[in-house]
């Protein structure tokens, strides 16, 4: 059965010093708290993770990367590794968030390699996609989702989706302070489910997590996560704050 989760990308926020105290803020908050069915992961930046994982070691917390290298290693200046995350404790990295597809230029095929990649070296991927706003409204968001999943996932075998988590984070919604509405999100949602049932078969996309992700805060997280194939959220803003995040986490 599918997991919930709720995932804090900390995006290029908090230095050393204030990713531990976050963390140690949302252990805290969470200790006395039995989520059985409910995954919690943070995401700092490279500088970070290694304290973080060392926070997190004993806890349900679970610590992601925010990006990697395809590559094994070499003359790739200012990149990192999944060796190297794993050398630090990282089992799970994020990638093909849109920031990096704009701002780095992140295309399909380079993705569909990092996937490659992490899964060889054992990681999960939170692996994100989205429409930009004119994408919605020339009503291209179906087909725009549906290639950026089949570029970048579907030369796995359906045995390698025991590893991957989807995150549908429409671009117009992302730091906006718009949120697509649930019904929005569970159409898209469903519509992914169904591309992955087509491709492989119904018991692939009945385990894989869906979150969605853009402007969702405490308000409303509740209304977004009701949703049939709604798992959860990968949370930007929100996940800076250690109350407003451990709302999200209970907010299931
Ligand atoms: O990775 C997280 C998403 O980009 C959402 O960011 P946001 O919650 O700040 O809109």
């Amino acid at each position: 059965m599918r997991k919930q989760i709720v995932a804090g990308n900390w995006k290029m926020n908090n230095d050393l010093e204030a990713s531990k105290f976050l963390v140690k803020k949302i252990i805290k908050k969470l200790k006395n708290n039995s989520l059985q069915n409910t995954r919690v992961i943070v995401a700092p930046t490279f500088v970070s993770l290694e304290k973080v994982v060392k926070k997190a070691k004993k806890t349900t917390i679970e610590v992601a990367a925010q990006n990697m290298h395809q590559a094994k290693s070499g003359a790739f200046t200012g990149e990192i590794s999944a060796e190297m995350l794993k050398s630090v404790g990282v089992n799970m990295v994020i990638l093909g968030h849109s920031e990096r597809r704009e701002y780095f230029c992140e295309t399909d095929e380079t993705l569909a390699e990092k996937v490659s990649t992490a899964l060889k070296n054992n990681m999960e991927i939170i692996f994100c996609f989205g429409e930009v706003l004119e994408d919605r409204k020339s009503k291209n968001h179906f087909k725009v989702v549906e290639s950026q999943v089949k570029n970048g996932l579907f030369h796995l075998e359906a045995s390698a989706w025991g590893n991957i988590i989807l995150a549908y984070e429409p671009v117009w919604a992302i730091g906006t302070g718009e949120t697509a509405s649930p019904e929005q999100a569970q159409e898209m949602h469903a519509f992914i489910r169904k591309i992955v049932a087509d491709k492989y078969n119904k018991e692939v996309a009945d385990n894989v997590s869906i979150l969605y992700g853009g402007s969702v805060k405490p308000s409303n997280a509740k209304e977004i996560f009701s949703k049939e194939d709604v798992d959860g959220g990968l949370i930007g803003g929100a996940a800076l704050n250690a109350d407003d995040f451990i709302e999200l986490v209970k907010s299931f």
